[in-house]
């Protein structure tokens, strides 16, 4: 069995595109971000000496002169940690206001690691201070390079506990792991511009909708698009766009922060920022409804966005490729889908062609389902027969490249031996080997029968179909609709 040769690899050299792609959604590219560090302490001198070291280190400082003044910085700033003294009323070294800050802190963001400075020889504030959650402590007036040493460990820490809550996040997500290319079995004339497209447009950032019937193969192409891409090593993130209910679609892109509502037991990464140097496949895009599809076209022109029950603003950087099987320029006409939204999805549009429309791949894909299933069954040694090869051509495949990849596996476990027949595919009602059971058919069964056989003849086309049948268009419409004959044209 031939295996099926990749599209290209990622080190085939990049063929520019013959006409300039139009400019990509401006989903903006973050710039490395030094650590940000809040300052907190009723001592201005304190706080500018603080700021300069900090900043000479190259950390970014915010600073503030009282509990309330941090807390009001927390609201709007994205801050990596809180370097805090415990005292703020002057003359005083209960740390009261210190600990109250620190328990509200920890309330708004428990993830936020937060260091606290006490007065010296006050051991009793520091031991206090770890007990309500303090990372780490030091002691007034500081040594700067204990100091340096202790944020940097405590951002380390930090950011390497933020990957892995993170990376728990994608692995919930990513649907599939991926191991090399995703393969794109194709070797008919119909998909040479599909392939040349994917080339072409991969090592781009072009936003890219992929167009076509149920189980053509869209997500392959997203996925391929993705691994052909510099962003091949980041996140391949896939969603159901067009499935989310009003509630879970903000949630379920942008993320949300622990107590946004009832059941927001902790913070949730969203799509978006899990794709984040990635990619996000939003699938059945054209099923996404109108108030969905204004907050998504916001975040896809600014490139920022909140989570919900946060005012903080995120950037991110995401390629978007989508898909979907409705006729969005239709949508578009009859206001069930924006525009503008339109043209931020489709800076270049990929069309499948049905499986229909391309029967050469047939032997092909079957070949490579065999194989690929076979290889789960540990039946290696399968081929189909001459009649099967023969039932698969004249089917008409409604369910497109997913109902034939589900036939050969049914067909798979079927067969006795090492072929596969005709009769293991069950493809009873458009088969050649229908034939034979005719006289056990109803006369509805044959009527079906012959109008699928009809059209797979056609190759979906509806008016030779019907020149063949004796009938109308009209006619064979009506008996289409009526036996739920889908994949005419
Ligand atoms: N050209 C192809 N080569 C190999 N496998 C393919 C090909 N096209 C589709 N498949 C397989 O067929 C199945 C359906 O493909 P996929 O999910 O990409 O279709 P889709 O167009 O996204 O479907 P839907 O519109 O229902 O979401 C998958 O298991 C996929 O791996």
């Amino acid at each position: 069995m031939s295996e099926p040769q990749p599209v290209f690899s990622p080190t085939t050299p990049v063929v520019p595109p013959t006409t300039p792609a139009p400019a990509p959604a401006p989903v903006s590219a973050p710039a490395a971000r030094p650590s940000r560090i809040l300052v907190a302490d009723d001592q201005a001198d304190v706080l500018e000496a603080l700021r300069l070291l900090l900043k000479r280190d190259g950390h970014a400082v915010v600073t503030a002169q009282s509990p309330a003044g941090a807390l009001a910085t927390l609201e709007t700033e994205d801050v990596d940690l809180v370097l805090m003294d415990l005292n703020y009323a002057r003359d005083t070294t209960s740390g009261k206001e210190g600990m109250d800050l620190l328990s509200r802190i920890r309330a708004q963001d428990a993830t936020l690691p937060v260091v606290v400075m006490t007065a010296w020889g006050s051991v009793e504030g520091a031991v206090e201070a770890m007990r309500g959650g303090a990372r780490d402590y030091v002691q007034k007036p500081w040594d700067n390079t204990r100091l340096l040493a202790t944020l940097r460990t405590q951002l380390e820490l930090s950011r390497a506990l933020k990957r892995s809550r993170r990376l728990e996040d994608e692995n919930q997500h990513l649907r599939r792991a991926q191991s090399g290319l995703p393969d794109l079995v194709s070797e008919s004339r119909a998909m040479v511009p599909v392939r040349r497209m994917i080339e072409r447009v991969a090592p781009s950032a072009a936003n890219v909708l992929v167009t076509g019937e149920h189980g053509t193969g869209k997500e392959v192409v997203a996925r391929l698009l993705h691994a052909s891409s510099t962003r091949a090593d980041r996140a391949f993130v896939a969603v159901n766009s067009g499935g989310l209910s009003e509630g879970v679609f903000e949630s379920e892109l942008f993320g949300h922060v622990k107590g946004a509502f009832t059941d927001a037991k902790t913070d949730r990464t969203g799509c978006f920022e899990l794709a984040d140097g990635g990619t996000l496949f939003l699938d059945e895009i054209g099923n996404m409804p109108l108030s969905q599809q204004a907050k998504l076209l916001r975040v896809l022109q600014t490139g920022e966005l909140h989570p919900v029950g946060s005012s903080k603003t995120r950037r991110v950087d995401v390629r978007v490729v989508s898909a979907t099987n409705v006729d969005l320029a239709k949508a578009v006409a009859e206001g069930r889908f924006r525009e503008d939204l339109l043209y931020r999805l489709n800076t270049v549009e990929i069309p499948l062609p049905a499986l229909r429309e391309r029967r050469e791949d047939i032997p092909l894909l079957a070949s490579h389902f065999l194989a690929e299933h076979g290889k789960r069954y540990g039946r290696n040694t399968l081929r189909m027969t001459p009649g099967a090869l023969e039932a698969l051509l004249a089917y008409p495949w409604p369910g497109n490249v997913r109902e034939l990849e589900h036939a050969v596996e049914r067909a798979l476990l079927m067969s006795v031996g090492d072929e596969v027949s005709a009769e293991d595919l069950l493809l009873r009602r458009a088969g050649r080997e229908g034939l034979s059971r005719l006289e056990e058919m109803t006369l509805e069964e044959v009527e079906r029968y012959l109008i699928e056989r009809a059209l797979a003849r056609q190759e979906g086309n509806v008016s030779e179909a019907a020149k063949g049948l004796g009938l109308s268009r009209s006619a064979l419409y009506r008996r289409l609709q009526y036996y739920g004959i889908k994949g005419a044209r």
